[in-house]
């Protein structure tokens, strides 16, 4: 037995060896395909003498291939744009008398004309931009019923509430539907009348329902199954960031009924996650179509949270009291015991504020959910179990009091704001100790770490425009002119200076190595506190410490960590998960003097004057120190917090 295990565990550390690499090059392939499609567009731009409106970069919406052989020429997609199709009076005339909307939105007919000419779609599309149209008026205009997958039975009623008040049949099927209700669904598949022309079940219902399945294979062999709508598609992926083990079996779905077009419909999909999602599903040369995720009316920024729980609490509440009197937000927060705790701070300073979590009742959920909606609630204090179907138009703030695990998902989150398309503001707070509470959180994921270090990436960049920043997510080309100033990167730009670092990062790894030396571990806390001269003596015993603040001392350790001179260290107890500071592979390169570091910093004239000040007094003391022998350095006194300092 203990073979086995053993052999066990040497194939699950293989295998996660494995993962790893392929991790990372699907990573690469990522920023490949990104490079590809940029040069690609260029190219088309370059040859096609037609004007077109997808010829900027930051208004269009691009149509590119996800499989090898998919690649369609931009003049060949464009004749998807037409209206001579044989559907395309049927197109119209429901667009108008059912779904009663005047004209379509970019990207949806060409969508709409693809699936129906028998194509595997992908559609990636930001949230409220009009993905269900795409799927639901070619069912209206096919035979028979489009089976339609989709994660959460609230978005499934939903759908279904909203297509009965347009006069669409449509029906579901899942784990509490009645075994009455279940036996006049099965039967209406067969029905060549077809007594409903949407279909939605859950993953869970084709993973388990043998019957489901047989009837499925009845309707298609009778041509009754018109097309299968695979919503939240990214699910699929576990490089995904709401990866569903259920939507693993959807495979099964193609491989069935090869014959029938798939649709699958996605907000946030890197090409990387899309190629997963095309392996797991089974299709095979799926066209891909990508709207613009430039959401122009929204106003992105970072502000520095520091580690003084009370100070970002208090610029949330001025913020939503002053600047977003009277109008309806989201607060995202870490955790359960965060929504309860930043709510009740929030209802403490007059805010009429509500916490929502998994782990409330589903009645006192919904209640949440219904009086935020109706605006009796003006702010939801949230976990991100506050998700998908939140269809709320006139969200004017979506603040994150702790930053979001990943790029994907802050974009996912932050773009509840503003469905309405007027301006809306999104705001991160950006806090040290946070990176390595989400870090231990997300230490089991695949790609975890390396996506939580791109938000923070994000978020430390100040000479970076945020939707460029974010644009690489999406294998977009955004360009920082065209932000227009609605972030606060492109806002502030002036007050940006690059600093050098080198003496502050060389005082880092001292003490990394000293701890080293004494075989001890420095958590992230340990690490700040012994390079600002507090806490045990032996952390810094003859080592410099620094006349930074805490905010700029946090800020140079995140570059550290960002750039490879420090890297993660994790520690599992049967409780809990501890996160340490180790020195990275480019730690050893800080020996050789001549190596210099830099860093882009937001700061006052008077700050950015204290680093290059501090920078400057060390440099001098490294060169006595290499004359005299090291002695026990003067802790300085510590300059003034600074509340916008920092990146
Ligand atoms: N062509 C159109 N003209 C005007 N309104 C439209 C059009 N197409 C869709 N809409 C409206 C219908 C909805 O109220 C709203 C959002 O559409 P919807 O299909 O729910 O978005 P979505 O599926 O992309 O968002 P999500 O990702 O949040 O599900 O837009």
């Amino acid at each position: 037995m203990e073979d086995v295990q053993e052999e066990l565990d040497s194939v699950e550390a293989e295998l996660e060896v494995v993962e790893l690499q392929i991790a990372e090059l699907l990573q690469k392939q990522t920023e490949l395909t990104s490079r590809k499609n940029a040069l690609l567009q260029q190219l088309g731009e370059a040859c096609d003498t037609a004007p077109s409106s997808s010829s900027s970069s930051l208004s269009s919406a691009s149509t590119k291939s996800s499989g090898a052989n998919s690649v369609m020429s931009k003049k060949e997609m464009q004749l998807y744009d037409g209206t001579d199709f044989p559907w395309s009076k049927a197109v119209e005339q429901h667009l108008k008398d059912s779904f009663r909307l005047s004209t379509f939105r970019p990207l949806q007919l060409r969508a709409i004309n693809l699936t129906l000419s028998g194509k595997d779609l992908f559609l990636v599309m930001p949230t409220g931009r009009g993905k269900s149209l795409c799927y639901q008026l070619p069912a209206v205009c096919s035979n028979g019923f489009t089976l339609v997958i989709t994660p959460l039975i609230s978005l499934m009623e939903d759908q279904i509430m909203y297509l009965k008040s347009i006069d669409v049949p449509a029906v579901m099927l899942n784990a509490s539907s009645s075994k009455e209700h279940a036996k006049t669904v099965l039967a209406g598949m067969m029905d060549p009348k077809a007594p409903f022309k949407l279909l939605y079940v859950t993953p869970e219902k084709i993973a388990k329902s043998k019957m489901l399945m047989s009837r499925l294979e009845k309707a298609y062999n009778a041509d009754l199954l018109s097309r299968i709508t695979v919503d939240e598609v990214h699910c699929c992926s576990q490089w995904g960031h709401d990866f569903r083990p259920d939507y693993k079996l959807l495979g099964i779905l193609k491989r069935q009924f090869p014959k029938v077009p798939l649709i699958g419909l996605t907000a946030t999909a890197t090409s990387s996650v899309l190629k997963d999602c095309e392996k797991i599903l089974c299709v095979s040369q799926p066209i891909t179509l990508t709207a613009s995720f430039n959401r122009t009316n929204l106003y992105y920024e970072v502000r520095v949270k520091e580690s003084d729980i009370s100070a970002s609490i208090n610029d949330i509440a001025s913020l939503i009291t002053d600047r977003y009197k009277d109008q309806s937000g989201i607060v995202y927060v870490f955790s359960q015991k965060d929504a309860e705790t930043v709510s009740s701070e929030l209802q403490k300073r007059n805010i009429v504020a509500s916490p929502y979590h998994a782990n409330m009742e589903p009645n006192d959920k919904s209640h949440v959910h219904r009086k935020w909606t109706s605006n009796k609630i003006k702010v939801i204090v949230a976990t991100v179990a506050f998700g998908m179907g939140i269809d709320k138009p006139d969200v004017r703030f979506v603040i994150h009091h702790t930053i979001s695990k990943s790029v994907e998902n802050y974009y996912q989150e932050s773009g509840r704001a503003g469905r309405d398309g007027l301006p809306a503001d999104c705001i991160v707070y950006f806090g040290f100790s946070d990176i390595f509470r989400i870090s231990t959180m997300v230490v089991m994921e695949n790609v975890g770490q390396k996506k939580l270090l791109k938000m923070v990436e994000y978020c430390q960049a100040v000479d970076r425009c945020r939707r460029s920043l974010m644009a690489v997510h999406f294998d977009e080309v955004w360009d920082d002119e065209g932000c227009n100033q609605t972030c606060d990167t492109c806002r502030y730009a002036n007050d940006c200076t690059s600093v050098d670092i080198s003496t502050h990062a060389r005082q880092v790894v001292q003490i990394m190595e000293l701890a080293e030396s004494m075989n001890e571990k420095l958590t992230p806390l340990k690490l700040m506190e012994a390079w600002l001269g507090k806490g045990p003596a032996k952390y810094r015993k003859n080592l410099q410490t620094s006349t930074l603040s805490r905010l700029q001392c946090e800020a140079v350790i995140v570059r550290l960590l960002l750039q490879g001179y420090l890297r993660e260290d994790f520690s599992f107890t049967p409780y809990t998960t501890y996160f340490y500071m180790k020195l990275g592979q480019k730690a050893a390169l800080l020996k050789n003097h001549t190596h210099t570091l830099s860093m882009k910093m937001r700061t006052t004239q008077k700050e950015s004057a204290m680093v290059k000040a501090a920078s400057v007094q060390g440099k001098a003391k490294e060169g006595k120190r290499s004359v005299e022998s090291a002695g026990d350095a003067p802790v300085s006194k510590k300059s003034k917090k600074s509340k916008t300092g920092l990146p």
